[in-house]
């Protein structure tokens, strides 16, 4: 079965409303048809209203980089799924481990933001991976079965095959240290065989699989080329339009 890649930015904490407004046009018009791939920036909130209408009529999608699981209440800072859904947002990035880390995310978390982004027609980019510490410990299997089962409990199958799972091994975000691309299609394999486990062999062939950590233009084609890795979540290498614009080239071959 051939899955549409999907290249999808994040931005993280970067870029004004303008910033991101001059981006957006730069690269709307020359990004690829979406028939061939599911071109993506996940922006900060600020930014997402003005991102759906420049993008409006375009094959570029975009993201949230999070999203509260409640639709509304006392939540002081957060930003509700209705509130996305309202603004034409397609995406929502869920569980980066960033958000782990800094945020509080937890596994329970990241499962009711998956739940409630379904609930509200928004695609979650459902981030997992293991810290150097659990790699070098030989503990990658099982933090990541892990992190995927509970981000899926309670989804069903049909909504299941939507999931994009976006492997982030924690020690290559950032730190210009990749994982080769053997290795990150070893983990990549593993987790579409946890969701044949949690699902079936027809769920876990359509579920979507992309590497992040240090991913560049010059590196992105052999990732891709890679069996079980559909796709890319880049961080720096996404903030220029030329360096986003050359990665999405990379699945034109
Ligand atoms: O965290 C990442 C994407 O979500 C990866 O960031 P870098 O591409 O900057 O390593």
């Amino acid at each position: 079965m051939s899955r549409k890649p999907i290249i999808a930015g994040n931005w993280k904490m970067n870029k004004t409303v303008k910033e991101a407004h001059e981006f957006v046009e730069a690269v709307k018009d020359k990004v690829p048809s979406a028939d061939l791939v599911d071109s993506v920036v996940a922006a900060p909130f600020l930014a997402l209203d003005r991102l759906v209408a420049d993008a409006k009529g375009s094959d570029l999608k975009i993201s949230a980089e999070n999203v509260h699981f409640e639709n509304s209440g006392a939540f002081t800072g957060e930003v509700s799924p209705v509130m996305l859904e309202d603004l034409g947002v397609q995406y929502a990035i869920i569980g980066h481990s960033e958000r782990r880390a800094m945020f509080a995310e937890t596994d329970e978390t990241v499962n009711k933001k998956v739940l409630a982004s379904f609930a509200h027609h928004l695609i979650p980019i459902v981030c997992v991976g293991e810290t150097l510490d659990e790699r070098e410990g030989g503990k990658w299997q099982s933090v990541v079965k892990n992190q995927v089962t509970k981000a899926f409990a309670g989804v069903p199958s049909d909504q299941a095959a939507d999931v994009v799972v976006a492997y982030e091994p924690i020690w290559a975000i950032g730190t210009g240290k990749s994982a080769s691309s053997d290795d990150a299609n070893e983990v990549c394999a593993y987790i579409r065989k946890t969701v044949a486990d949690l699902y079936d062999e027809t769920v876990a062939a359509k579920v979507r699989i992309q590497y992040g950590g240090s991913v560049k233009p010059a590196t992105i084609g052999d990732l891709l080329a890679q069996s079980d890795i559909d796709g890319a979540l880049v961080g720096g290498a996404s903030l220029q339009p030329e360096s986003f614009l050359a990665l999405l080239d990379a699945v034109k071959g």
